[in-house]
Parts: structure tokens; C-alpha cells; sequence
């Protein structure tokens, strides 16, 4: 068994510390291998993405990552730009599913930014696509007939992407409360209108999942008022990106989401996938350590349940997760003092 981890930029590398120290804790075996990826890979051998770290990559069980993104490059072309690596990462390794949970630790409820009784209902499962939409199509600058500069960047999805995507989650439903809500912007979109006729053609394969479909500025409203309605929301890239942030704050801190990237490809021990917390760099509280690991600490549990095959170990680092939560050792983005690596020695203590 063999992770890659790619810890990248700004507190990427700070969270994935404490994630591997976790995993290492737990003695199981694993081999682990570091590389280069983001700002950091790009500003030792001018590429986010260099083909040893895509090789290495390809050659594990799993890969491990931290965040990409570094104001320094903000004004690289885009194609040298951090970001480019994660993108790159996804589209490469077909990594189309990406599973985003979001649930209120007990004694958390107080720390979301809504109504400790609103949040405490929140246990949640945001199916993302993560290989298509708005981010993958033709984009660029352009002029107009009367010479204004001009971006574009074309969405679209081919009824193959979005039949494979509700595949995914109609299978995730079935394992949960068995409702799925399909979001998208079907009544100005042609794109989210191909979303919706396939998801309710793959409906009929579900007959035990109740679907409903939302669009997805209420779907945005929603999420506020009464999160606690949803159960598996599956939904495109660029929608996924923006409700899984909020749903983050919803539950007290994008600190504390997980994610999995999966694709089809199995390994010997479960499914090939990528694992991050959903936050990014964090510019503005890198090399502090201040960074909140409990996102990436949980995705390394989420690695070990559907790459290594090890659910049992996972179920003890998410154990371990909720026991310090609720004993209050809490980073300053949920209003306590604990720094990166006090919160890593509290869960290894609580292992
Ligand atoms: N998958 C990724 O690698 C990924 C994801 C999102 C953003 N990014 C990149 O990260 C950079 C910064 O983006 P941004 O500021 O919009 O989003 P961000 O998620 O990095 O940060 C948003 C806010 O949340 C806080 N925050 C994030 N993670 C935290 C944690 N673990 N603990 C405590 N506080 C945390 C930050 O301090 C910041 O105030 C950009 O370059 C962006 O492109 C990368
Ligand atoms: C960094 C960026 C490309 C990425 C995305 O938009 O998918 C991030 O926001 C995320 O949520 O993983
Ligand atoms: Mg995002």
C-alpha cells in the first residue's frame, strides 16, 4: 500500500503534517512518498504539475493532498498557474466523483454560523463533478466588433459525464437517507437542462431514491434555512465548489470539511482517489500555524476507507476527530486558541 502525499502551498503543507503524523500513528503499513505540486513544484522546476509528480501520482493506492495556491503566481499564465495542478490531477487521473461530506461534530452546533438547532440537523453528502462544466471547456480572451476585451469561458456537459456523475450518487443515496436533490440552473441553462433529463433517465435504475431537483440559487437558500432537509446533493462542477464553501461554514468551519476524488479505477485494496480538505492555501494565515488540519486529517480517514480498505482504522481517526472536538480543543477558525500541530498531538492522544 502506497500514498503520495502532495502537501503544496501555504498551510498545505502545515495540514498534511498532521495528517501523515496520524497515519503513521496507526502503524498500518503504508508507504509514503512526498513530491513537489502548486506554487511550490512550480517554483522549482517551472511547471505546478511536473510528470514525476503525475507519475508518482498514477503509481499509488491514493493520493494525499494538501492545498494549491500562492499569490505569487497569481499573475503566471494560467496554464503555469498552482491551480493547474489540482485541475490537472482531477482531469488526468479521471477523478470525476468528488465526495464532499458535511455533518455538525456533537458539540459543535454552537460554533456554525446559523442556529445551533438548524446546524445540528446538518448530515449531508455533496456529490461534485468534478471533471467537466464551465472549468474544463474552451476559454479564453477575445475582442469585440467594437473592440471591448472580451473573456469567455464555454460550459457544457455530455450526457456520458452527467449519466456517470448520478450514477455515483444515486449509489451514495441508496447507502444514506435515500433522497437525492439534483441542483442546477435548467431554466436558463441548456446545460443544466441536458443535467436534469439525464439524471431523472438514471432515476428510473433508482426506484428506492426519492429525487427531487432544485435550482441552484435556491439551493443556496436552502442550505441556510433548513439544511437539514438534504441528504445526497448531487450537482456540476462550478455549483459544487461554491454550496460545498458554504455548506462548510453551515457545519462551523471550512476547516473541518473532507473530500475524496474518485474515479472508476480500482486498486487492490478499494477505489483510486485523491484526498483534500476542501479549503485552499490560506495566504493570509500561512506559516503561522494557525491552520485548522481536522479537513485534512479527516480526508486521510476517508483515504483509508475507500483506497486502502481499511474502514476500521478510519472509523478511529474520525472517532478521534469528534472526541476532540467535543473537548473543546478548537483552532481560531471555530473561536478557540489550539494551534495545527496541538490539534494533531489532541487527536494522536485521542487515537
Ligand atoms: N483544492 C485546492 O488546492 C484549493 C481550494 C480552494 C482554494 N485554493 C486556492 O487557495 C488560495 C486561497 O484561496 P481563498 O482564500 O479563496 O480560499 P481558502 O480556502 O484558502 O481560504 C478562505 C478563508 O478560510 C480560511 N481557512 C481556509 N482553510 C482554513 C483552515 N484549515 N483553518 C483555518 N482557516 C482556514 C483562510 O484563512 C481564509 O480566510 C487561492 O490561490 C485559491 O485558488 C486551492
Ligand atoms: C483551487 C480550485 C481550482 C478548486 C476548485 O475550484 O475546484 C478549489 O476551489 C476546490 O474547491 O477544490
Ligand atoms: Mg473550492
Amino acid at each position: 500500500m502506497k500514498i503520495a502525499v502532495l502537501p503544496g502551498d501555504g498551510i498545505g503543507p502545515e495540514v498534511t503534517r498532521e495528517a501523515v503524523r496520524v497515519i503513521e500513528a496507526l502503524d498500518l503499513g503504508i508507504a509514503m512518498e512526498e513530491a513537489l505540486v502548486g506554487g511550490a513544484a512550480y517554483k522549482a522546476t517551472g511547471h505546478p504539475l511536473p510528470p514525476e509528480t503525475l507519475a508518482l501520482a498514477q503509481g499509488c493506492d491514493a493520493i494525499l493532498f494538501g492545498a494549491v495556491g500562492d499569490p505569487d503566481c497569481d499573475a503566471l499564465e494560467r496554464h503555469l498557474r498552482p491551480e493547474q495542478a489540482i485541475l490537472g490531477l482531477r482531469k488526468e487521473l479521471t477523478l470525476f466523483a468528488n465526495l464532499r461530506p458535511a455533518r455538525v461534530f456533537p458539540g459543535l452546533e454552537n460554533h456554525s454560523a446559523l442556529r445551533p438547532e438548524v446546524a445540528g440537523a446538518i448530515n449531508l453528502l455533496i456529490v461534485r463533478e468534478l471533471n467537466g462544466d464551465v472549468y474544463f471547456g474552451e476559454k479564453g480572451f477575445r475582442t469585440t466588433a467594437t473592440g471591448e476585451r472580451e473573456g469567455y469561458d464555454i460550459m457544457s456537459y455530455s450526457e456520458s459525464e452527467v449519466r456517470r456523475i448520478a450514477h455515483v450518487a444515486f449509489q451514495a443515496a441508496q447507502g444514506r437517507a435515500k433522497r437525492l436533490c439534483s441542483v442546477d440552473k435548467a431554466n436558463v441553462l441548456e446545460t443544466s437542462q441536458l443535467w436534469r433529463d439525464v439524471v431523472i433517465e438514471v432515476s428510473k435504475d433508482y426506484p428506492d431514491v426519492t429525487l427531487e431537483h432544485m435550482y441552484v440559487d435556491n439551493a443556496a437558500m436552502q442550505l441556510v434555512r433548513a439544511p437539514g432537509k438534504f441528504d445526497v446533493v448531487v450537482t456540476g462542477n462550478l455549483f459544487g465548489d461554491i454550496l460545498s464553501d458554504q455548506a462548510s461554514m453551515c457545519v462551523g468551519s471550512i476547516g473541518l470539511l473532507a473530500s475524496a476524488s474518485l474515479g472508476e479505477r480500482q486498486t487492490d485494496f478499494g477505489t483510486f482517489g485523491l484526498y483534500e480538505p476542501i479549503h485552499g492555501s490560506a495566504p493570509d494565515i500561512a506559516g503561522q500555524g494557525l491552520a485548522n488540519p481536522m479537513a485534512t486529517i479527516l480526508s486521510a480517514a476517508m483515504l483509508l476507507r475507500h483506497s486502502l480498505g481499511l474502514g476500521e482504522a478510519a472509523d478511529r481517526i474520525e472517532a478521534a476527530v469528534a472526541k476532540t472536538l467535543s473537548a473543546g480543543v478548537l483552532g481560531r477558525d471555530l473561536g478557540g486558541s489550539a494551534g495545527t500541530a496541538e490539534i494533531g498531538d489532541a487527536v494522536l492522544a485521542n487515537l
